[in-house]
C-alpha cells in the first residue's frame, strides 16, 4: 500500500537520511526506533511534505506524492501527529478535533473518536491548553483520525507521558486500528509501547535503516543496545 523508495534527504548541504527504504502493507504497524538526532523526524517529516526529498520515492496506493504538498498527502491517505502535538492551547477539546476534520462537510465528531478516547469526551469543553501532555496527546491523535487516514504517522507519542497513560494510548491504537483499519508509522525510544503496537521494527541510525525485527521474533535486547548505546 505504501512503498517509500530510496529515499535522501539533506538540509542544506548535510547529508541526513541516506537511501531508506520500506514498505507498509494495511493494517500494519511499523516502529521507527532510535536515539535523539538518528533521523526520527526527519523521516516522518519528510512523508508528511514538512521537508523536502531530494531524490527517492513515497507512493501511496498507487499515487507518487513526494513532490506533493502537505495537503495533498493528507487527501492521498496520510495523518500526522507531530512530536510535541501542537494542539490548539485556546481552542476547545471538541473545537481541535473538529479541525481535524475541515475536508467533511458534516461536521460531526463521530463516535468513536469518544468511546476511544472517554477522557476526550470528559474534557470536550475545556481548553486544549489545560489539558495533561498525555490527554494532550490523545486530542492530537483523534483530531488526526477524523480526517480517516489510511497511514497514521506518530512521532514519539510517549515523550512526556506517564507509564499509565502510555498503557491507555497503546490499547487505544491497537482497537481503534481493528475498527477503522488504518497502518500507522510511529517514531520511538520506548520498546515497551512499541512491543505493545508494532508488527514490525526498524532501527534507525545517523540517517541509515541497520537492523530490523518482525514482532514474531523481536530482539528486544538487541534493539534496547541499539537505544541505549
Ligand atoms: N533544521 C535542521 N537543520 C539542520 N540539521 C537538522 C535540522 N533538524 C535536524 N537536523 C539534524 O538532522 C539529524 C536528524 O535529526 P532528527 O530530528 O530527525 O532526529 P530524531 O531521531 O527525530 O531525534 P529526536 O528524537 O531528538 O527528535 C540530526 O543530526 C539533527 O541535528
Amino acid at each position: 500500500m505504501l512503498k517509500i523508495d530510496n529515499l535522501n534527504v539533506f538540509y542544506g548541504e548535510s547529508h541526513v537520511l541516506h537511501d531508506l527504504s520500506f514498505d507498509l502493507s494495511p493494517g500494519e504497524t511499523v516502529a521507527v526506533m532510535g536515539r535523539n538526532g538518528m533521523g526520527k523526524t526527519t523521516l516522518l517529516k519528510s512523508l508528511i511534505g514538512m521537508i523536502a526529498t531530494r531524490s527517492g520515492k513515497i507512493e501511496l496506493n498507487g499515487r507518487e506524492l513526494a513532490k506533493a504538498k502537505s495537503y495533498e498527502r493528507v487527501a492521498a491517505g496520510f495523518g500526522f501527529v507531530p512530536q510535541g502535538r501542537m494542539i490548539f492551547p485556546y481552542l476547545s477539546v471538541e473545537e481541535n478535533i473538529l479541525s481535524g476534520m475541515d475536508r467533511f462537510k458534516r461536521a460531526e465528531i463521530p463516535e468513536y473518536i469518544y468511546d476511544a478516547f472517554p477522557v476526550l469526551y470528559d474534557m470536550r469543553a475545556r481548553r486544549g491548553g489545560n489539558l495533561s501532555g498525555g490527554q494532550q496527546q490523545q486530542l492530537a491523535i483523534a483530531r488526526a483520525l477524523v480526517s480517516e487516514p489510511k497511514v497514521l504517522i506518530l512521532d514519539e507519542p510517549t515523550e512526556g507521558i506517564q507509564p499509565s497513560i502510555i498503557k491507555d494510548i497503546a490499547r487505544a491504537l491497537n482497537r481503534l486500528k481493528k475498527e477503522r483499519d488504518f497502518a500507522l508509522i510511529v517514531s520511538e525510544q520506548v520498546l515497551s509501547f512499541t512491543l505493545d503496537i508494532a508488527d514490525r521494527f526498524l532501527i534507525i541510525e545517523k540517517g541509515r535503516f541497520v537492523h530490523s525485527d518482525t514482532r514474531a521474533n523481536v530482539d528486544a535486547d538487541r534493539i534496547t543496545r541499539y537505544l541505549t548505546i
